[in-house]
């Protein structure tokens, strides 16, 4: 088939790549002319694992271009996967998805299904569809010419950046939300190759499928990290805990990993536009609300242990090893070290960081206030304290007796548990991390 797909982020480059993979011939569109400069060129402008060699393999089938009117005019599917970031009162802004389906209105020349990735709120398809489909039939009929037929699939994304190349090549499901049955057999077209299990249904429960994943998902981490803080509070181990309660298949081991909580692109704002809605509904979500509440306040945590060791950090050599806000993503977004670097600046800190990939975007926010290092020991030099932001396998393989060598005063701040607590009995470090006991 012929696809276009609009934006080339997270979602929409990696659903591109795949469907070229597939067999399909993919036009993906970008605003952004240096982004496609990049790809045109088989760079991926995205830290993303085996996208790149994904994009190399299947070249003849993928081109790039900012020329929109191209890719959609004739298109038998158009994929969209343009951002739906927050809004200042927590709902999902819908601009750049309505700023596509204005494009599509005004190009396409064909009968084809668009393919909403987004993550929209519940209801949000219909809208979209009632949209697209009046402004082509006002334009065709303007212009004299036959009317096509158009259909918007809800189709959620559930990659995880760092593993979505994977993610989407073995997906745990494919969930598709249509009206009809000509949108039905159309997907199952874009989809024939793919060989996971399928959800059809809906639109509208398509759309709450995302919702309620990423939501409860965002839940499970925030109850495990207040369990974590009890755990602290009681001398028992959440690590330990936390196996003893995953073992259980009906919980599962996964995402029941205490820390400073959930950052990242979508299980913040995702949180926030379903509480928005439920809102909205007069139907307040208490549960949402409180994994709300739990994981803003997580996310201080470290500074809050730090007044355990130093009434102000003024001063001080303060080393921060992670900035991403998970490891194998150089994205930033919602990244505990944006939260809390700004309030160490403001204390008078002398901040010395160190990421793997996440360097370049995190100085467009801090050009010149803090010094970046090229490894973990420059960082920790004559140090005072340790934050650990992000659990990179470079900081979890780090052999902690250098902690010691290297800092001023040992002293570390795990946000992430990346170590056995019992490592650092009798090597003068002073350990603490999250929902454990403290080792002095
Ligand atoms: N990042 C993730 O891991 C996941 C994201 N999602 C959802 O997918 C959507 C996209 O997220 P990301 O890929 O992270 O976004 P992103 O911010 O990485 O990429 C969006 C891209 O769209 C482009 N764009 C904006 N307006 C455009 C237009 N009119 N035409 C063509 N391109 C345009 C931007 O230049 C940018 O390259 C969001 O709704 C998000 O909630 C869903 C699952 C996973
Ligand atoms: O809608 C989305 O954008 C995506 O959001 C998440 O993916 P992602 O944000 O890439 O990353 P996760 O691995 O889920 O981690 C999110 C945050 O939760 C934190 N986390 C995760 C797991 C855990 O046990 N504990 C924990 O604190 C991570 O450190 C990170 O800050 C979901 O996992 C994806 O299924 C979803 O498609």
């Amino acid at each position: 088939m012929k696809i276009a797909v609009a934006g080339t982020g997270y979602v929409g480059l990696v659903t591109g790549v795949a469907l070229a993979n597939a067999g399909h011939h993919v036009t993906c569109v970008d605003v952004d002319e240096h982004k496609i400069q990049l790809m045109k060129q088989g760079i991926s402008p995205i830290y993303e694992p085996d996208l790149e060699p994904l994009m190399q393999k299947n070249k003849e089938r993928l081109s790039y271009t900012t020329d929109y009117a191209s890719a959609y005019q004739d298109a038998q599917a158009i994929f969209v996967g343009v951002g739906t970031p927050e809004k200042k009162d927590g709902s999902a802004n819908l601009k750049y998805v309505y700023t596509v389906i204005d494009q599509i209105a005004q190009t396409l020349d064909t009968d084809c299904v668009v393919v909403i990735k987004s993550t929209v709120p519940i209801g949000t398809n219909d809208k979209i569809e009632k949209r697209l489909t009046q402004q082509i039939t006002a334009r065709r009929s303007k212009l004299g010419l036959s009317p096509i037929r158009v259909e918007i699939a809800s189709n959620p994304e559930f990659l995880s950046q760092g593993t979505a190349v994977k993610d989407t090549l073995h997906a745990s499901r494919i969930v598709i939300g249509v009206e009809s049955d000509w949108a039905r057999d159309r997907m199952k077209e874009v989809y024939q190759e793919f060989h996971q299990p399928f959800v059809f249904t809906d639109r509208r429960s398509a759309e709450m499928v995302k919702y309620a994943s990423n939501d409860f998902l965002a839940l499970k981490i925030s109850y495990i990290n207040e369990i974590a803080n009890l755990c602290e509070l009681l001398d028992a181990n959440i690590e330990d805990v936390a196996k003893g309660m995953g073992l259980d298949p009906r919980i599962g081991n996964r995402f029941l990993k205490a820390g400073i909580g959930y950052g990242g692109s979508c299980f913040p704002k995702d949180t926030k536009a379903l509480h928005w809605v439920s809102n909205y509904y007069e139907k307040e979500l208490k549960t949402v609300k409180a994994a709300i509440e739990v994981n803003d306040i997580q996310k201080m945590k470290l500074l809050k242990k730090s007044h355990k060791y130093y009434d102000s950090l003024e001063g001080l050599k303060v080393a921060v090893l992670g900035l991403t806000f998970k490891p194998d993503t150089d994205d930033l977004r919602e990244a505990p070290s944006l939260i809390n670097i700004p309030i160490m600046l403001d204390d008078g800190a002398r901040i010395f960081a160190w990421d793997p990939i996440g360097i370049p975007n995190f100085k467009k926010y801090y050009p010149d206030e803090i010094t970046y290092c090229s490894s973990i020991e420059e960082t920790l030099k004559d140090a005072d304290i340790c934050f650990i932001f992000t659990e990179w396998a470079q900081i979890r393989d780090f052999d902690i007796l250098r902690y010691k060598e290297l800092m001023t005063h040992p002293i570390i701040l795990d946000g992430r548990n990346c170590y056995p607590s019992h490592n650092f009995k009798n090597t003068g470090i002073i350990y603490d991390s999250v929902g454990r006991r403290t080792v002095q």
